[in-house]
């Protein structure tokens, strides 16, 4: 097997290539930039999502081939993969933010991930119209890609706890959640859409914190697998709300529960806060 520099330099490369294409589609350069928007699950689907996965499965395979490597990808996955969690297992979201594609509003994402042992060990986050790409490697820090070269990115630190930003979904909304919202010691809020451009507002300390509760439906481990690698190497924490890391790969494919990602400063009093709202919300 190739190392794990040579294999980032692949992911990179064509992180940059699915933000092109994606940025095609939303410009509407493409040759045919019809998005023929489909509904799966309640989650919008477009023919941008299924191009770009379709070209990173594509270039992964042929560059990597299928006996050290399993794929898995939003727009290809149907069931779990062996459950062996020593394979390494690339987990690939196309387009990340596919309802905030749609709306215009600039925030979408590529998540590409490499996972080892039910945890990402390589990442890119790429953010087509802000130009900008992500990446990380276990132990090896968090890194931003422009076209004026590489820059290492850390989290935010000696904050008051009652000053941090905090991210959260736009369209994943539930009572639940909201009640949550309203009652943390955190009140500067704003919502932005793609679990990847979250997390880069915090590795670009614009924002500090990013909570997801899931309702009915979950994030999913391609939602999840890249950008908490970007923000755990830029010297963040994302845990679920008990403190347990996330694991990927495990044959359930959705992430349920409260999560908190954020600067670490305040991760184990937030997410101990977290719970405590959370039984206040099911006692009232
Ligand atoms: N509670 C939830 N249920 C289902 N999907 C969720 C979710 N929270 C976040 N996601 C997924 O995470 C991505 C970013 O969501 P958001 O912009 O709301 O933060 C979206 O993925 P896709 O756009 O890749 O389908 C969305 O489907
Ligand atoms: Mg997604």
């Amino acid at each position: 097997m190739k190392d794990l520099q040579e294999i980032l330099e692949i992911a990179r490369d064509m992180g940059w290539g699915a933000a092109n294409i994606l940025r095609s589609y939303y410009n509407g350069t493409a040759k045919d930039p019809n998005l023929d928007i489909q509904y799966k699950q309640n989650e919008p689907v477009t023919v941008a999502d299924v191009v770009v996965s379709k070209y990173i499965l594509d270039r992964l395979q042929a560059t990597l081939g299928n006996e050290d490597f399993a794929y898995i990808s939003e727009e290809t996955y149907k069931s779990p993969l062996s459950q062996d969690s020593s394979q390494w297992v690339w987990i690939i979201d196309p387009l990340d933010g596919t309802r905030d594609f749609i709306k215009k509003t600039g925030n979408y994402a590529v998540h590409i991930a490499l996972v080892h042992e039910n945890r990402p060990v390589l990442a890119v986050v790429a953010v087509p119209e802000a130009e900008k790409l992500y990446y990380a490697t276990k132990g090896g820090g968090t890194f931003l890609e422009t076209s004026d070269g590489s820059i290492p990115l850390q989290v935010s630190a000696g904050k008051r706890i009652e000053d941090l930003t905090l991210v959260v979904s736009s369209s994943h909304r539930y009572e639940q959640l909201d009640y949550l919202l309203q009652n943390l010691p955190c009140q500067n809020q704003k919502a932005i859409g793609s679990v990847g451009c979250k997390i880069a507002a915090i590795v670009e300390q614009q924002a500090d914190i990013y909570i997801s509760l899931s309702g009915k439906s979950a994030p999913k481990d391609w939602d999840l697998a890249a950008p908490e690698l970007i923000l755990t190497e830029a010297g963040g924490k994302f845990t679920h709300f008990d403190g347990t890391p996330l694991r990927y790969n495990t044959g359930d494919i959705n992430q349920w529960g409260g999560l908190l990602a954020s600067n670490g400063q305040y991760q184990e009093v937030l997410c101990k806060q977290a719970e405590k709202i959370l039984t206040q919300f099911t006692s009232r």
